[in-house]
């Protein structure tokens, strides 16, 4: 019986087992050299502020942040949000990733979250590490198995540059407690990681080179190392939501103070009111990409 997986013909019977069974998929080379040196001159330009994208996030380390001003690219941990660049974007709308991101959501698709990382050279304080947690922690929509992330390598990631991490099976379980890690060097902000998890479970290095893309569930427990090299080490990725998912009520639960914390930064960047929920805050990221806007 397949639960996390949907017939598309896409996916070879394999391949669903191993995703039932991991809540991972890993697809080599699916995102062209010449696609991704696009996505990385664009990183530039909008670094280098030569273009201003709406709705965009640049998030600096929190190291660098509190102490020094650095200009440019080097200054830049991560964009969240890139939504509203037609160029980036082009990303979440590859034939090639949406073909396997069906075979997770089915034919509605909805682009919920847009990323590119750009993990810095640690500066020696552990910061450039992202904790294990689990993506659905930041998610008010369900159901889990109608969601995914797609998450492409945009040069080689290893151990030594911080590649994922990622433990294999965790997707069976729950959402689990997450909060800020007690680390000595300081957190990023919102980098929640699982309170506590079982430092026993098996854990797999995702070593992937330039195109490769791993599609993995939004309950897989994983996070990322150190770099601890002096290069910035790139990734873009996307999360997916069918369109049929709804959202939920998280009060209450254990995705309340995330909500706050979300909700917080919303009305200092958009000017709004308590009267947009963390709820809207999706809503108004979110872009259909296939299918019809049945829910979302
Ligand atoms: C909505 C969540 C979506 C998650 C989806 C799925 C899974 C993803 C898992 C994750 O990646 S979780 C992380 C998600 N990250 C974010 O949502 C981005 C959070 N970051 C931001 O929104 C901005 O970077 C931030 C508001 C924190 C700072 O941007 P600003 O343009 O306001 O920076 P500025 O330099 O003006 O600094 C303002 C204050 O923020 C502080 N700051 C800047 N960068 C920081 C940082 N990285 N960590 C902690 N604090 C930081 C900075 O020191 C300063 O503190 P003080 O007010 O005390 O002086
Ligand atoms: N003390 C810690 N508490 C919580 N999470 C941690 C801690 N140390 C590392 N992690 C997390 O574990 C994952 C792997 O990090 P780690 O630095 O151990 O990996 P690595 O550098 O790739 O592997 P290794 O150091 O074993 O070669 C990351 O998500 C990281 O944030
Ligand atoms: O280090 C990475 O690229 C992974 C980041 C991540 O898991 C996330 O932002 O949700
Ligand atoms: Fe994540
Ligand atoms: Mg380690």
């Amino acid at each position: 019986m397949f639960i996390y997986t949907l017939d598309t013909g896409v996916l070879t019977p394999e391949q669903r087992l191993a995703y039932e069974e991991n809540g991972f998929i890993l697809i080599r080379k699916l995102v062209s050299d010449q696609d991704i040196d696009r996505f990385r001159k664009e990183f530039e330009r909008i670094c280098k502020r030569e273009v201003k994208v709406p709705g965009l996030v640049v998030m600096r380390d929190v190291t660098i942040a509190k102490s020094e001003y650095v200009e440019g690219e080097k200054a830049v941990t991560k964009l969240q949000d890139y939504q509203e660049d037609p160029e980036l974007f082009r990303y979440c709308i590859l034939p090639q990733i949406l073909k396997y991101v069906e075979s997770f959501t089915g034919p509605n698709i909805m682009a919920m979250h847009t990323m590119l990382i750009n993990k810095p050279p640690d500066t020696g304080k552990k910061t450039s590490r992202h904790p294990m947690h689990q993506d659905l922690h930041y998610f008010p929509f369900r159901p889990a198995d109608r969601i995914v992330c797609s998450w492409t390598a945009m040069e080689k990631v290893h151990r030594g540059n911080g590649c994922l991490v990622v433990l294999p099976g965790s997707h069976h379980g729950t959402l689990l407690e997450h909060d800020y890690p007690q680390w000595e060097g300081g957190v990023n902000k919102m980098y929640h990681g699982v309170r506590d998890y079982d430092p026993n479970h098996p854990r797999v290095h995702l070593e992937m080179e330039k195109g490769d893309t791993v599609f993995f569930h939004p309950l897989l427990i994983h996070g990322s190392g150190m770099n601890q090299t002096d290069g910035f080490r790139k990734a873009i990725s996307c999360h997916y939501a069918s369109s049929d998912c709804y959202y939920i009520d998280v009060k209450g639960t254990t995705q309340e103070i995330i909500s706050n914390e979300v909700k917080e930064l919303a009305a200092k960047k958009y000017g709004v009111d308590d009267s947009v929920t963390f709820q809207d805050t999706w809503a108004l990221r979110g872009r259909l990409v296939q299918g019809d806007r049945t829910s979302m």
